[in-house]
């Protein structure tokens, strides 16, 4: 293994403005399943044997992904990837456990549009894990324009990041269905409270949502075409087909998936979500008219 070397895994949005950020400060390697025309590209196998990884596929894709390609060498972890997996509900940290020891990994939250950070514009980051000692290592490699923050509640952090992207949806829908601010305002506020409960159950701190990687990134998706989940949800509205709007999309939108995930866990669990259900109805074929109604009811 190559110490102190640093390496992106995933050269879609995400991982190529990740790397340009941390190129400010130091060699960064990146790779992806197809080579890319970009400095310091290099194949997985090289990629691999850095000691610090960055990974930002996709979270279905996560456990295929380990299990075909990963062989554990004490290599240390930051997984920029916001999601759950819906074939099993299973939080990534959880997959991730069956893969790396805990002390080895941390999460990325908080708002952050590849767009911006690619620019160099600046933003403040959550980098979430068991160990402080992690968080101190990956936050030196962050440049100037990128303020970090630790955080020990990684539960919390990963659905705040999930669930943001279901209420992102949620919130192109009423803005396509010209709903007005009012009710953008109230849809949003709701789905901070519902998020935090949904969180609670399995045992997230609430100050967790109160901060960057809950409010601060529900209110940047929730409110701009710049999020793909907003995109979305302005296509479901038009009551285009969901097919023809990750067509149009050509990039991932992780509430759709976590959408199906958070409403099986809130049903085997018994945990109140309503906006996130009505999302995934209308994802099944639900009218939105419908959703807004029963949402509406008393
Ligand atoms: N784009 C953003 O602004 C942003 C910000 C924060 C977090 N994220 C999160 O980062 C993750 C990636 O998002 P993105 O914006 O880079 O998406 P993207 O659609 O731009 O790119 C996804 C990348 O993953 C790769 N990929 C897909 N399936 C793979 C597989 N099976 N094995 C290996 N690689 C695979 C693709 O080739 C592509 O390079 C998502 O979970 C997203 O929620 C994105
Ligand atoms: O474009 P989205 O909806 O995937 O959101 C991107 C980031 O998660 C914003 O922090």
């Amino acid at each position: 293994m190559k110490n102190n070397s640093i390496a992106v895994i995933g050269a879609g949005k995400w991982g190529q403005a990740l790397h340009f950020a941390l190129s400010q400060k130091q060699e960064a390697f990146i790779t992806s399943r197809t080579p890319r025309d970009i400095k310091n590209f290099v194949d997985l196998k090289t990629a691999l044997e850095c000691e610090y990884l960055i990974i930002a596929i996709p979270a279905q894709e996560i456990r295929a992904w380990l299990k075909e390609n990963f062989i554990f060498k004490g290599q240390k972890i930051l997984v920029a990837s916001k999601g759950i997996e819906a074939s099993s509900g299973e939080f990534l940290n959880e997959i991730y456990a069956e893969f790396v020891p805990n002390k080895n990994i941390g999460f990325i939250s908080g708002p952050s549009f590849a767009a911006e950070v690619i620019q160099g514009l600046p933003c403040a980051l959550v980098l979430n894990s068991d160990s402080k000692k992690l968080f101190k290592k990956f936050s030196a490699f962050f440049p100037t324009f990128i303020k970090t923050y630790y955080s020990s509640d990684v539960i919390g952090a990963e659905v705040a990041g999930a669930y943001k992207n279901v209420l992102a949806i949620a919130s192109g829908i009423c803005e396509g269905l010209h709903l007005g601010k009012n009710a953008q305002a109230s849809l949003i506020a709701r789905g901070l409270v519902e998020m935090e409960r949904f969180g609670r159950f399995f045992g997230s701190k609430k100050s967790t949502f109160l901060g960057l990687s809950g409010a601060g990134d529900l209110f940047l998706t929730a409110n701009s075409t710049m999020s793909r989940n907003y995109r979305v949800g302005l296509g479901l509205a038009s009551n285009k087909k969901i097919n023809e709007i990750l067509k149009d999309l050509g990039e991932v939108a992780e509430g759709i998936k976590t959408a199906d995930a958070i409403y099986n866990l809130s049903i085997k669990h018994e945990i109140y979500t309503p906006i996130a259900n009505e999302v995934k109805l209308i994802l099944d074929g639900k009218n939105p008219k419908d959703s807004l109604k029963d949402l509406l009811k008393h």
